[in-house]
């Protein structure tokens, strides 16, 4: 078994406009291992959020996956037929994205939401499905009696922090989390990372971190790839890419922020 959970090779991604098509993700090519934090950063308009949709093949039109290959645990899912890839879906790869929280269901109380998934994935009954909540709530550090709420009985941070607890609910392999926490405000955002980062070190999966945030990604990520207009232009280890940057343009974006300290020290890793 190759420790490379994901393997993406020479990805292309087209948005096909009516002035011609418009490469937005050119010859990407990136592996994440099992259990291993990988982000992806990179300005604005850089072609990050193509890519996290191209690997859920959630890509819509104009957009369109003009070549290469994502490789989950050996299997291309460029070539699976939608019913295989539905499964895959959330049962192997979940998915968190910016405005995650406001894709819960406001007329159903959050229980039932974690029903509405869990059945659907794994068939389970209605008292495993309040079972597994509970204990998620638990890990998200929402009080468990609350599962019975409605959506709008909770803060931002905690919308999105049952939406994450969700995604976890189905034992994913590898979660994308792209821009997870920019709507939160900045205490919020680090608390719900840190506990991220918990939760992968008891379950172990993997994660594809998506934010412009440099910093964040430096202290979360355990390797940094690099993207400039659509090329992934550099990737490494989190200290490589800090301290030696071998790219120009990943200079430039270290030299226009002030610097921070690293993963090490939120983690509380030797650094
Ligand atoms: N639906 C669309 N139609 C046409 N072009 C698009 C569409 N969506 C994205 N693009 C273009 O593709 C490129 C990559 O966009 P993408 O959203 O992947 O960037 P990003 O790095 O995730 O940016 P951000 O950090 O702002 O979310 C950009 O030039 C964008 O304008």
């Amino acid at each position: 078994m190759s420790n490379n959970l994901l393997q993406i090779r020479n990805l292309d991604v087209d948005y096909l406009l009516d002035k011609g098509a418009f490469r937005a993700v050119k010859n990407v090519s990136f592996d994440i291992g099992r259990g291993e934090l990988f982000g992806l950063a990179g300005e604005s308009g850089c072609g990050k959020s193509t890519i996290a949709y191209a690997i859920t093949r959630l890509s819509k039109p104009p957009a369109w996956v003009a070549g290469g290959e994502i490789i989950l645990d050996g299997q291309n899912l460029l070539k699976l037929p939608e019913g295989e890839m539905q499964k895959i879906r959330w049962r192997r790869v979940g998915m968190v994205f910016q405005s995650a929280m406001n894709s819960l269901n406001p007329l159903m109380r959050v229980e039932a939401q974690f029903h509405d998934v869990l059945h659907r994935h794994t068939g389970c009954s209605r008292s495993q499905s309040r079972e597994t909540a509970e204990a998620m709530f638990k890990l998200v550090g929402i009080p468990v009696n609350r599962v019975a709420d409605y959506p709008h009985q909770f803060s931002g941070g905690m919308r999105q922090r049952i939406v994450i607890a969700i995604c976890l609910a189905l034992r994913p392999e590898l979660i994308i989390m792209d821009e997870p926490t920019t709507a939160l405000d900045v205490v919020v955002q680090r608390e719900i990372l840190e506990q991220v980062i918990d939760l992968q070190r008891t379950y172990g999966f993997s994660v594809l971190f998506i934010t412009h945030d440099l910093h964040l990604m430096a202290q979360l990520c355990h390797r940094i790839g690099v993207m400039l207009k659509g090329e992934l232009v550099e990737v490494g280890d989190v200290r490589q890419v800090s301290q030696s940057p071998a790219h120009d343009y990943t200079r430039k974006l270290w030299n226009a922020i002030p610097q921070l300290p690293s993963r090490s020290h939120m983690t509380g890793e030797p650094a």
